[in-house]
């Protein structure tokens, strides 16, 4: 019988938390506009620039940003439609006008676009059975009603849509195993659970899933490497600690995983040399995973300086309390 390999070997020691090189890691990706990585990732860019701030004000670097580049870029980006593209002369979608909210909320920006016509936008991605497309090309992903949910509940204006029906909707994803996938009938997955237990949270409706059996498919998801994944039998993954965690922290069993052994997982992310963390240790790093090593050390409560982070919106818990937003969690 083959040994299936679904885990890593930790090295020996792991370095502390090397916040300086992280956050010099973020503040020059992207100088060099040709670089190969910067050119690539050009139709997530808003993305990126969220992964990036948000991490930077975790560590309490984000007045060390160019601010108005940033909300001249955002301004530049929002089209006709009122919805927001990943870069300039891409088409707006559901995904980036999320990022692109949560920067304005962060830079305490938010009159930096027509608000009005970004919620006519997300409005308008509402589909009769209570569902959210992407984009005007009709792709429903449960993963777009937590954008929508999310970005109109920031602006305050969760009045537009139909709340009841984008709840059933996301009930019908939910499997018999407990965890949520993209549509119903779609196989659990960790980012899909972020999602929905994001979107009860905010809708408070956590009271329809069963915290119990859904806790404990996400600890499943811990492996001896103290590493988690993302479903059975793949290989952890940094990122992962923020899907699992934050769905954990909401539905109140945080203290469920091993975090003395998950901690260690997420410091071997580390990339030394350049700064940043990898999805797994000796891997390339990026900003998207150096968002998520942050974050999943945040909510662990380590005694590093980093700001705490807030569960539901993957936002700073200081920014969310700014805007008078209670996400409900269980206790
Ligand atoms: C498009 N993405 C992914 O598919 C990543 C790829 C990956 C990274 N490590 C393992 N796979 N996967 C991913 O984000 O899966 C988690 C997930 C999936 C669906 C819904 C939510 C989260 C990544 C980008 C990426 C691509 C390739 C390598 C590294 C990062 C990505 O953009 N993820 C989205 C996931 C996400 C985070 N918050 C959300 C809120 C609503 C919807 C989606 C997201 C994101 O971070 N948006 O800000
Ligand atoms: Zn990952």
């Amino acid at each position: 019988m083959p040994v299936l390999k679904h885990d890593i070997e930790l090295p020996a020691s792991v370095p502390e938390l090397l916040l300086e090189k992280h956050a010099n890691f973020l503040l020059s990706y992207g100088t060099d506009k040709d670089e190969y990585m910067y050119c690539m990732t050009e139709h997530m860019r808003m993305s990126g620039m969220y992964w990036g701030l948000t991490a930077l004000d975790l560590m309490g670097k984000l007045e060390q940003t160019n601010r108005n580049e940033v909300l001249e870029f955002i301004a530049q980006c929002q089209t006709e439609s009122g919805g927001i593209a990943a870069s300039l002369q891409h088409d707006p979608h559901i995904l980036y006008t999320l990022s692109a909210v949560q920067i304005l909320c962060i830079y305490n920006a938010l009159d930096t676009i027509d608000i009005e016509k970004v919620v006519k936008y997300v409005k308008e991605r509402q589909q009769p059975d209570g569902s959210f497309t992407g984009d005007i090309w009709g792709e429903v992903d449960m993963r777009f009603s937590f954008c929508a949910v999310a970005t109109l509940s920031l602006l305050n204006r969760l009045d537009v849509i139909d709340v009841d029906k984008a709840v059933e909707f996301v009930m019908k994803c939910m499997n018999f195993d407990g965890g949520f996938g993209s549509k119903p009938g779609a196989e659990s997955h960790a980012g899909m659970i972020y999602c929905s237990i994001g979107l009860l949270s905010i809708t408070g409706n956590l009271h329809l899933v069963d915290a119990d059996q859904l806790s404990w498919w996400l600890c499943e998801r811990q492996l001896p490497s103290g590493g988690l994944n993302g479903r059975p039998e793949k290989l952890p993954d940094v990122c992962y600690s923020w899907w699992v965690l934050s769905a954990l922290t909401i539905l109140g069993r945080l203290h469920w995983v091993n975090k003395e052994q998950l901690v260690k997982f997420v410091l071997a992310c580390q990339d030394t040399e350049s700064g940043g963390f990898s999805d797994r240790p000796g891997d390339i790093a990026d900003p998207f995973h150096t968002l998520f090593g942050l974050t999943a050390l945040s909510l662990l409560n380590t005694d590093y300086p980093l700001k705490k982070i807030n569960p539901t919106y993957c936002m700073p818990e200081y920014v969310i309390q700014r805007l008078h937003l209670k996400p409900a969690r269980l206790d």
